[in-house]
C-alpha cells in the first residue's frame, strides 16, 4: 500500500516517519518549500520537527499531483484547511485517513463531512489518539484509535501503519473519533489556563473530569459511541494533552493564564493551536443539539478577551448540580 500525506507539520511528517518504518516509499506533500527542500535535502522538517532525523524513503513534494499513484492518503493539514487542499488533491476513490482534530468554522462540520463533500467517492477512516509528533516520530511506543466503517480497508491499513512502537486499535465508529479529538484540544486550553494561573492541580483534575463530561454530552448527541470517547481518541487524548506544555493548546491557555492576550499569543505562532479555531464552533453546534458546555463557553470568553479571574469566578459560580 503506497502512502501518500497531506500536510507537512509535525504531525503529518511524524506519520509519515511511521509510514516510511523499514524503508517503505513515502510521499509527503507539504504547503512550504523550505519543508519541502529540508526533507529532501536533510531528511528533517526544520520548521516543524526540528531535531528529527527522518527516513531517507520520505520524498517531500509541494505538487499535490505527485499523490496520484498513492493507495491511501493520510490527511493532516490543520482543520480550517482540509477542505480547500482535498479540492485540490487527486484523490478520486483513494481510502483517506484523516488525522486533523477540529470542527470547520463556518459550518460547524467534523472533519469526515468536509471530506465526504470533496472527495465523495473516497472511503474514509480517522486516526486518532494520545500522540505528541515529536514521541511518534522518535518511536516511542504510541497507541491510536483506527476508526472505520469498512473493516477490510481498517484491517488493511492497520497492517501498513503499525510497528513496533505504533500501535493502531480498530473502531468502526468514525464520529466518536473525531469528536474525541475536536473537543479536547479545547479543554487542553482550558487546563493550560489553570496551569498558567497558579489554580493547582485539584482544579485541573476537576476540569478533566468534568470536561470528559461535556465531551461525552456532545458526542452522545451526535451520535457518538461512550465506549470510543472513553478510549485512546477521547478519554486519552484529553489527559495527554490536559497534562503536558509539550501540548500547543495547553501552552496557549498557559499563556493566557499568566495574563497574556489571546489575540497576540495566536498572532506569534506559526504551529497550529486546533482548540482556538474549534472552541466558538463547538460552542455555536453545541446549543443547537441543546447540550450544556460550560467549560468551552469559558474557554470561548477567555479567547475573546475576558479576564481569568472573571471567567473562572462564574464558572465556580454557576449553581450547583448532580454530577
Ligand atoms: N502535532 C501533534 O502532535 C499532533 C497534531 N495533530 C493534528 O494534526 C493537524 C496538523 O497539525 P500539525 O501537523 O501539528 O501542524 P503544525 O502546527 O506542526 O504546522 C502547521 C501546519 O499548518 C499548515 N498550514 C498553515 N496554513 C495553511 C493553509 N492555509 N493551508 C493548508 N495548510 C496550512 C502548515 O503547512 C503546517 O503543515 C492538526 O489538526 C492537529 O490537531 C494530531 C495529533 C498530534
Ligand atoms: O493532538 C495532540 C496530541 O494527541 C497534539 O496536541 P496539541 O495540538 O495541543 O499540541
Amino acid at each position: 500500500m503506497r502512502i501518500g500525506v497531506i500536510g507537512g507539520g509535525a504531525w503529518g511528517t511524524a506519520l509519515a516517519q511511521v509510514a516510511a518504518d523499514g524503508g517503505q516509499p513515502v510521499t509527503l506533500w507539504a504547503r512550504e518549500a523550505e519543508v519541502v527542500d529540508g526533507v529532501n535535502a536533510d531528511h528533517v522538517n526544520h520548521a516543524f520537527l526540528p531535531g528529527v532525523s527522518l527516513s531517507a524513503s520520505i520524498r517531500a513534494t509541494g505538487d499535490l499531483a505527485d499523490l496520484s499513484a498513492c493507495d491511501a492518503l493520510l490527511v493532516v493539514a490543520p482543520a480550517q484547511h482540509v477542505g480547500r487542499v482535498l479540492a485540490e488533491a487527486p484523490v478520486g476513490a483513494t481510502p483517506l485517513v484523516l488525522c486533523a482534530k477540529g470542527i470547520e468554522a463556518g459550518t460547524g462540520r467534523l472533519v469526515g463531512e468536509v471530506a465526504r463533500a470533496a472527495c465523495p467517492a473516497a472511503p474514509i477512516a480517522v486516526l486518532s489518539g494520545p500522540t505528541f509528533a515529536h514521541e511518534v516520530a522518535k518511536g516511542l511506543p504510541t497507541a491510536v484509535t483506527l476508526a472505520c466503517e469498512d473493516a477490510a480497508l481498517r484491517d488493511a491499513l492497520a497492517a501498513r501503519l503499525a510497528n513496533r512502537a505504533f500501535r493502531p486499535y480498530a473502531a468502526t465508529d468514525v464520529v466518536g473519533a473525531e469528536i474525541g479529538g475536536a473537543v479536547k484540544n479545547v479543554l487542553a486550553i482550558a487546563c493550560g489556563v489553570v496551569e498558567g494561573a497558579g489554580l493547582g492541580q485539584n482544579a485541573r483534575a476537576a476540569l478533566i473530569a468534568r470536561g470528559f463530561a461535556e465531551m461525552t454530552r456532545f458526542g452522545l448527541a451526535k451520535g457518538a459511541r461512550a465506549e470510543t470517547l472513553a478510549g485512546l481518541s477521547g478519554l486519552g487524548d484529553l489527559v495527554l494533552t490536559c497534562s503536558s506544555t509539550a501540548s500547543r493548546n495547553f501552552s496557549l491557555g498557559a499563556g493566557i493564564g499568566r495574563g497574556e492576550a489571546a489575540a497576540d499569543l495566536m498572532a506569534n505562532r506559526r504551529t497550529v493551536a486546533e482548540g482556538a479555531f474549534t472552541a466558538p464552533v463547538l460552542r455555536e453546534v453545541a446549543a443547537a443539539a441543546g447540550v450544556d458546555m460550560p467549560i468551552t463557553d469559558a474557554v470561548c470568553r477567555l479567547l475573546d478577551g475576558a479576564a481569568v479571574e472573571t471567567v473562572i469566578g462564574d464558572l465556580l459560580a454557576r449553581p450547583l448540580r448532580g454530577e
